[in-house]
This record gives structure tokens, C-alpha cells and sequence, in this order.
């Protein structure tokens, strides 16, 4: 029979992911990694909602304590990324570094699995010409969560299956309860489990961060207010500047080693190019001429055209992006991705921008 263990946060999506497999013959095996360190009340709710789940399929259940490496991976590299005036994105580095990798080598070396699924949406096919594994974006596209995905290598995409990829939320919901599941009912999750756990990523931070006061200038160097601490901002922010003017003014740079924000007009928070570091490649090998694609430079923001300019020599590590129109809150930190159509290419980490003059 064949195995699989599926990740089980406690809401419905991997409540459904595993009834699935369950009934489509898959021997199930749940498996619940703990988090975080002391505020842990969504977790501890998520894995006793997990444990109920695999009561009511009547199939084993493990929970991980993966906290260290949570700590060393998400919770460390969003207090240096933030202190440093980035705004790093946690969950590809999280689903990378904290969820594939050691739930896959956790099935391994315990249970003698090598198939792993979760309740993310979206799919994985294999290029039948090239033999590798193409990461698609879902079928339902308002869930799509490729974006956080790219960073998965072709060996963990081997061992990953995402039955929801196939399928709209109405029906993991309609499913949900039609088998009566105790999760069905479950609110979605709103935000990164971070947020969700602390009440806000600045509520978060300022644990780690001591906040320090510091001007807010324009690219003249003119002070136009006082900020609360610069990992408090994030380029393209408008509101809470606390600052009066005739235009709309953005945050459009972060100083941290002045301790400055950085703020202009719309027009100066718009760039034609960035550079993009810890490129992994998915459906294609690393190029070493120039691709067409069409990128997104936010979970929310749409596909643009853009030009992929390999910058190593093997094409592999960095390239550049220069979009066919400028863009708007290009964000040293998060993750560029990249596509033909709804198959990922690949994707990067944004570097620090040209620093505005201030
Ligand atoms: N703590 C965890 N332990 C094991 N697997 C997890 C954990 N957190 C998330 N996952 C897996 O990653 C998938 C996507 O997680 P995400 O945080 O995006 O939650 P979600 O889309 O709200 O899904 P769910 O409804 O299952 O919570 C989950 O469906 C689950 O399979």
C-alpha cells in the first residue's frame, strides 16, 4: 500500500489533504511540527485539532518539536533582516527550511516514508521531455500559494503531493463537511501564523527590537517627522507616517544604518529593475541568456512582464529583473517568482535597491 504522511496544521485544508489520501487507499500518517517557543496558543489549539482529525480517520499521529529550527530559520532572519532595513518574507524560507525538508527527512528516517503531502494549493506535474518537476499554480487562483513554493528543490518536489492543487476552496470546505470532519467549520487563518499568534509583526519584532525613535526625511535630506523605530516601516507604506503634505507620500527607502525612513512621491517609489539573489530555478535549468517571463514581487500583486537577466556566470545564484513598466513596492526581502503562464520558472530574494539619496 502506499504511504504517505501529510502535514496536519489543525485547519481544514490538511484535514481535507489527508481524508483524501485516506480514501483514495493512501496508508496516512499525520504529522504536526511544533512551531514556536513560548507564545504558542495556536499552536498547541493546532495540534489538538490535529490529534482530533487523525482520531476521527483513525490514523497515526506524530507531533515534531522543530522549535530550534524555527527559531534559527524565521524567527533570527526576520529579526536581522528587519533590523537591517529589509522586510524578509518567513513562509518560503519556512516551507524551504522548517516544513518540506524535515517533515520529508522526519518520514524518512522514522517511518520509512518517502512521500510527504500538505494543504497547500498548488500542483506538481513533471516535464516529461526535461524529467523535471514543474511547480503550477492552483486551480483556484485567489488561493494560489506557489508564490511561497518556489524555493522548493526538484528532490523535495519528488517526494510532495498537494491534492487541493486540483481543486477550488468552495469544495475543500463542501468536502470538509460532507465527511463530517472536525475541522469543517474551522475560520480561515488570516495571516502569517506570526501575526496570528502576536497580533501584529511590529507587536512581534518589538521583542526582539528595541524600538529607537529617528527622522523621517525626504530624498533631500529634509526632515518631514519622526518614526517609531524602522522595522516598523515597509517600502510602499503610506499610512501612520504622521506626516502632513500636499501629496500622498510613500515610504521609498530604509535607512537602518542612519536610522532613517526614507519618503517620496508615488513616482519615486517606483523602480524599472532590481537585482535578485538565492535564484532557485524550477521548471527550467539555470539559463545563461536572457528568458521572458512574467514576475510577482508580492503575494498579492499581479504577474508583470519582465526580462530575466542571468548575472553569474552559470546563470544560477543572482540575476536582474527589468520590468516592462516600473513597478511599484519592489521590496528588498521578499520573493521575486517568476512564470510561463501558471508554471514557476523560478525565484529570488529581492536585494537592497539603489538606496535613495536622503
Ligand atoms: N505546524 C504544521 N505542521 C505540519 N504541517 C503544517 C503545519 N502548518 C502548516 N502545515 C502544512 O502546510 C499547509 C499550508 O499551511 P498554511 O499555513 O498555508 O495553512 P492553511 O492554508 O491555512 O492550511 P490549513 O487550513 O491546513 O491550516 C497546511 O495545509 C499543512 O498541510
Amino acid at each position: 500500500m502506499n504511504k504517505v504522511v501529510v502535514g496536519l496544521s489543525g485547519g481544514v485544508d490538511s484535514s481535507v489533504t489527508a481524508a483524501i489520501l485516506h480514501q483514495q487507499g493512501y496508508e496516512v500518517v499525520g504529522m504536526t511540527l511544533w512551531l514556536m517557543k513560548g507564545k504558542g496558543q495556536c499552536c498547541s489549539e493546532g495540534m489538538v485539532d490535529a490529534a482530533r482529525i487523525c482520531e476521527q480517520l483513525e490514523i497515526p499521529h506524530h507531533i515534531v518539536d522543530i522549535r530550534d529550527t524555527f527559531q534559527t530559520y524565521i524567527i533570527d532572519y526576520l529579526v536581522s533582516g528587519y533590523s537591517a532595513g529589509i522586510t524578509p518574507l518567513p513562509c518560503s524560507q519556512c516551507n524551504k527550511a522548517v516544513k518540506f525538508g524535515p517533515m520529508l527527512q522526519y518520514a524518512r528516517e522514522n517511518f520509512g516514508i518517502d512521500r510527504i503531502a500538505t494543504g497547500h494549493y498548488a500542483r506538481i506535474t513533471v516535464d516529461e521531455a526535461t524529467g523535471r518537476y514543474q511547480l503550477r499554480r492552483a486551480v483556484d487562483r485567489s488561493k494560489d500559494q506557489t508564490y511561497f513554493l518556489y524555493d522548493l528543490s526538484q528532490e523535495i518536489l519528488a517526494g510532495v503531493l498537494f491534492p487541493l492543487g486540483e481543486h477550488p476552496k468552495t469544495e475543500t470546505r463542501r468536502l470538509a463537511a460532507e465527511l463530517g470532519l472536525y475541522t469543517a467549520e474551522k475560520p480561515e487563518s488570516q495571516d502569517l501564523c506570526l501575526i496570528e499568534a502576536h497580533g501584529s509583526m511590529q507587536k512581534f519584532l518589538d521583542q526582539y527590537i528595541t524600538p529607537q525613535k529617528g527622522d523621517i526625511v525626504d530624498q533631500a535630506g529634509r526632515v518631514l517627522g519622526q518614526h517609531e523605530g524602522v522595522h516598523h516601516y515597509t517600502i510602499g507604506q503610506r499610512k501612520g507616517l504622521g506626516i502632513a503634505a500636499a501629496q500622498p507620500l510613500y515610504v521609498i527607502g530604509l535607512d537602518a544604518g542612519r536610522n532613517r525612513v526614507i519618503v517620496g512621491e508615488r513616482t519615486e517609489a517606483q523602480h524599472a529593475e532590481c537585482t535578485v539573489q538565492r535564484v532557485n530555478w524550477v521548471a527550467i535549468a539555470a539559463p545563461t541568456t536572457p528568458i521572458r517571463a512574467e514576475v510577482q514581487i508580492r503575494y498579492r500583486s499581479p504577474a508583470v512582464p519582465v526580462t530575466v537577466i542571468p548575472l553569474d556566470q552559470d546563470g544560477s545564484d543572482r540575476v536582474k529583473l527589468v520590468f516592462d513598466e516600473p513597478q511599484f513596492s519592489v521590496t528588498p526581502g521578499q520573493a521575486a517568482v517568476w512564470y510561463d503562464g501558471d508554471v514557476v520558472l523560478g525565484g529570488g530574494i529581492i536585494e537592497p535597491l539603489e538606496a535613495p539619496t536622503s
